[in-house]
C-alpha cells in the first residue's frame, strides 16, 4: 500500500539553509501528526509545501498515491486542487465579514441552500451557534479559532493543516483549548498536520511526532515513542529531558547495559553494545529522592547527592542535585517538606533501569 502522505523534498533558500524533508505519515482519518521543533527547524516550510503555497526545488509530495508535486516530472498541483483546509497562526479571518460569511467564503460555487446547510452543521459541531452574525472582530480568541477551523473545514478538506493553532491565545485559554481541539480533531475524521514548537501542545494534540531541527527531520514515530525513546541528542533536548550526561557502555549482560558516567556505574535497559559512547538521558519525574540512609528499593540505580537548588514550579519543585555529575529531579511540595529538602542537604537519588535512556554520542 502507498504511504498515505509521502514527503520527500529539499528546499534550498538563497542565502539561507537547505530544508531536507524526508518522511512518511499514516494520514488516516482523524489522525494527527505534529511537526515539532525549535524556531528555524523548517516546520513552516514543510507545511507550506504541503499546502501548495510554495513549490519545493527538488523532490515530491504524494497523498494517497496522488502526486501533489514532483519536480522531476514537472508536476505541481495548486492549493485548491489539493483540497486542503489551512488554519493560519493568526486565523486570518476577514475582519469586515461576519462569522458565517467567513465560514461560507470558499463555498461560492455551491447553491445557497447547500452553503447554508454546510455552515449550519459546522456552527453546531464547533459550538458556535448564536455567533453567526457576529463580526469577526467581535469574537474572542477561542471563538475566532473555531470560526477559522470551521472555514478550513467548510470545503470538506482531505487534509487539514494547522500552523501553531493555539499561539494567538493567552495561556489560560490555550490550556483549556488544547484538550478541546484534540477532541475536535479526532471527531472530524480528517487527517491533520499541526505545526508547533510547544511541547505540551505536541503531547496533547499529536498521534505522530515529526521531530525537526535545523532543517532536518531527526525522528518520526508515535508521540509517546519519540518522547520516551529519543533517537539522538537533539530530540532528547527538544522533548525536554532535563539530565543529559556523557558516558560509555562498559558491558552488557542479561539485557542490561552498564554505563560508566563520571565515577558512577548506571544500569540501563538498552541494547547498546559495550564500548559505545553515549549520552545518558534521564527525565526529572523518573528520579525519586529519599533520605541518605534510605533502605534499598527496586530501583537499580542509587546515587548519593547533595541538593544544589530548589525552584518552585506550581505544585512541583525542580531540584538540582550534585552527584559528582549534575542531576535534575522534580518532586511535589509535600515530598519536599517530608524530606526536609534544602540547599546543601544530603539525599539519595534512585531511578530504575528502564528510565535510563541512551542516545549515541558522536
Ligand atoms: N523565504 C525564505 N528565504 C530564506 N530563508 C528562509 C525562507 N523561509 C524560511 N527560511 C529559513 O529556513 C529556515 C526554516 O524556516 P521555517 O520557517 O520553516 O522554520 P520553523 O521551524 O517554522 O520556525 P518557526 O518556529 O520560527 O516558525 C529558517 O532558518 C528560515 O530563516
Amino acid at each position: 500500500m502507498d504511504a498515505a502522505l509521502l514527503i520527500d523534498f529539499e528546499q534550498r533558500f538563497r542565502d539561507g539553509p537547505t530544508i531536507q524533508a524526508h518522511l512518511t505519515l499514516p494520514a488516516t482519518p482523524g489522525r494527527v501528526a505534529v511537526l515539532f521543533g525549535p524556531s528555524g527547524a523548517g516546520k513552516t516550510t514543510v507545511l507550506r509545501a504541503l499546502a501548495g503555497l510554495d513549490r519545493p526545488e527538488h523532490g515530491r509530495i504524494l497523498f494517497h498515491g496522488e502526486t501533489w508535486c514532483d519536480s522531476s516530472a514537472r508536476v505541481f498541483l495548486p492549493p485548491q486542487a489539493r483540497r486542503i483546509g489551512f488554519l493560519f497562526q493568526d486565523y486570518a479571518l476577514f475582519p469586515h465579514l461576519t462569522a458565517e460569511q467567513n465560514v461560507q467564503f470558499g463555498l461560492a460555487h455551491l447553491p445557497v441552500a447547500e452553503r447554508q446547510e454546510r455552515s449550519r452543521a459546522l456552527f453546531s459541531l464547533l459550538h458556535l451557534e448564536g455567533l453567526e452574525r457576529r463580526g469577526a472582530r467581535e469574537l474572542s480568541g477561542g471563538q475566532q479559532q473555531r470560526v477559522a477551523l470551521a472555514r478550513a473545514l467548510a470545503i470538506r478538506p482531505r487534509l487539514l493543516l494547522l500552523d501553531e493553532p493555539l499561539s494567538a491565545l493567552d495561556a489560560p485559554s490555550r490550556e483549556g483549548l488544547r484538550g478541546e481541539l484534540r477532541r475536535l480533531l479526532r471527531e472530524l475524521g480528517v487527517p491533520t498536520v499541526v505545526v508547533t514548537h510547544d511541547r505540551l501542545e505536541a503531547l496533547a494534540l499529536g498521534d505522530d511526532l515529526v521531530a525537526m531541527e535545523q532543517g532536518r527531520v531527526c525522528q518520526v514515530g508515535p508521540v509517546a515513542d519519540v518522547f520516551n525513546h529519543p533517537a539522538e541528542l537533539a530530540v532528547a533536548r527538544m522533548t525536554g529531558i532535563e539530565t543529559v550526561l556523557p558516558g560509555r557502555v562498559a558491558r552488557r549482560e542479561a539485557g542490561l547495559a552498564t554505563v560508566e558516567v563520571g565515577s558512577h556505574s548506571l544500569l540501563a535497559l538498552e541494547s547498546t553494545p559495550a564500548g559505545d559512547a553515549v549520552f545518558v538521558c534521564l527525565r526529572a519525574e523518573d528520579i525519586t529522592l529519599g533520605p541518605p540512609e534510605a533502605a534499598p528499593t527496586s530501583a537499580r540505580n542509587r546515587l548519593a547527592c547533595t541538593v544544589v537548588s530548589l525552584v518552585p514550579e506550581g505544585a512541583l519543585v525542580r531540584v538540582t542535585l550534585d552527584a559528582g555529575v549534575p542531576l535534575v529531579a522534580r518532586v511535589t511540595r509535600l515530598s519536599r517538606e517530608e524530606l526536609g529538602l534544602a540547599e546543601g542537604r544530603a539525599v539519595t537519588a534512585s531511578f530504575k533501569a528502564p528510565a535510563v535512556r541512551l542516545v549515541p554520542r558522536p
